[in-house]
């Protein structure tokens, strides 16, 4: 497809915790699971696209993809999928955020290839307060100022393949853990660039959050898929 070979890696080997319906990739938004709906968008626009399962689970038969088996941490299963291709771009994406636009992928890959490391991201909009003890969700504790120049990251996050996983295989050696693969290239002191996201990029992380995805699918089903692609 391209001269420089582009694979998306996508962890969905999470267990799904807090929304409490099973192994949340294989988790279903008007009749569509949210893997489904991720790789579906991300695989017009890479050579290939890996998933990683949890043990014991096997790829549903609509997403086109190669499967290798996750592991207990987004972070192992990451490193398991990078083990698995050898495409010098890749493009690690959640499973759990499903509404992906053509355009953002486009643009984190193209930042990646200049800069070795990108990632989706929106600036904060709300105020953000540490919490104390207290409370059902706690006292406030104080305000984070200022908020300016905070960014709320998603993915997809684009890496030379090369890059990310000498991060990842330091990252292991020495027992540190990051929530995203952007934060292990930034801990070896490399240069992530941040990609403008989208909205609708959020995650399915709880109940109101796939409620908020069953409101907004019909829209982008309609938008998206009738128009041939994401
Ligand atoms: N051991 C893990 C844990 C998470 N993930 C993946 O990483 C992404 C982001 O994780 P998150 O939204 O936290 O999913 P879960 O870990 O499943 O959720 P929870 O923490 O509520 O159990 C998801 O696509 C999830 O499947 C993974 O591949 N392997
Ligand atoms: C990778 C990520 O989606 C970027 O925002 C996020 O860090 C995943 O966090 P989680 O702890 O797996 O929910």
């Amino acid at each position: 497809m391209t001269a420089v070979r582009v694979a998306a890696l996508i962890p969905a080997a999470g267990s799904g915790t807090r929304l409490g319906l099973g192994p949340k990739a294989f988790v279903e938004v008007a009749g569509r699971s949210l893997l489904g709906r991720s790789a579906a968008a991300l695989a017009p626009h890479v050579d290939e696209v890996l998933v990683a399962l949890p043990a014991g689970l096997d790829l549903p038969g609509d997403v086109p993809a190669r499967a290798v088996t996750g592991g207990d941490t987004r972070q192992a299963s990451v490193l398991a999928l990078l083990r698995a291709t050898d495409a010098e771009v890749v493009l690690v994406h959640d499973a759990a955020r499903p509404f992906l636009p053509g355009a953002v992928v486009g643009a984190v890959t193209t930042a990646a290839r200049e800069v070795g490391a990108a990632t989706a991201a929106l600036p904060v909009a709300d105020t953000l307060v540490r919490a104390g003890p207290g409370g059902d969700c706690g006292t406030l504790w104080g305000t984070l100022t200022p908020r300016e120049g905070l960014w709320a990251v998603q993915t997809p996050q684009g890496f030379r393949r090369d890059l990310l996983l000498a991060a990842h295989e330091a990252a292991l050696a020495d027992g540190f853990a990051a929530t995203d693969d952007a934060g292990l290239i930034a801990r070896t002191g490399g240069a992530v660039r941040l990609v403008p996201g989208d909205a609708r990029l959020f995650k399915v992380t709880t109940p109101g959050d796939l409620a908020l995805a069953q409101a907004l699918a019909p829209t982008w089903d309609g938008q998206v898929w009738d128009a041939g692609g994401a």
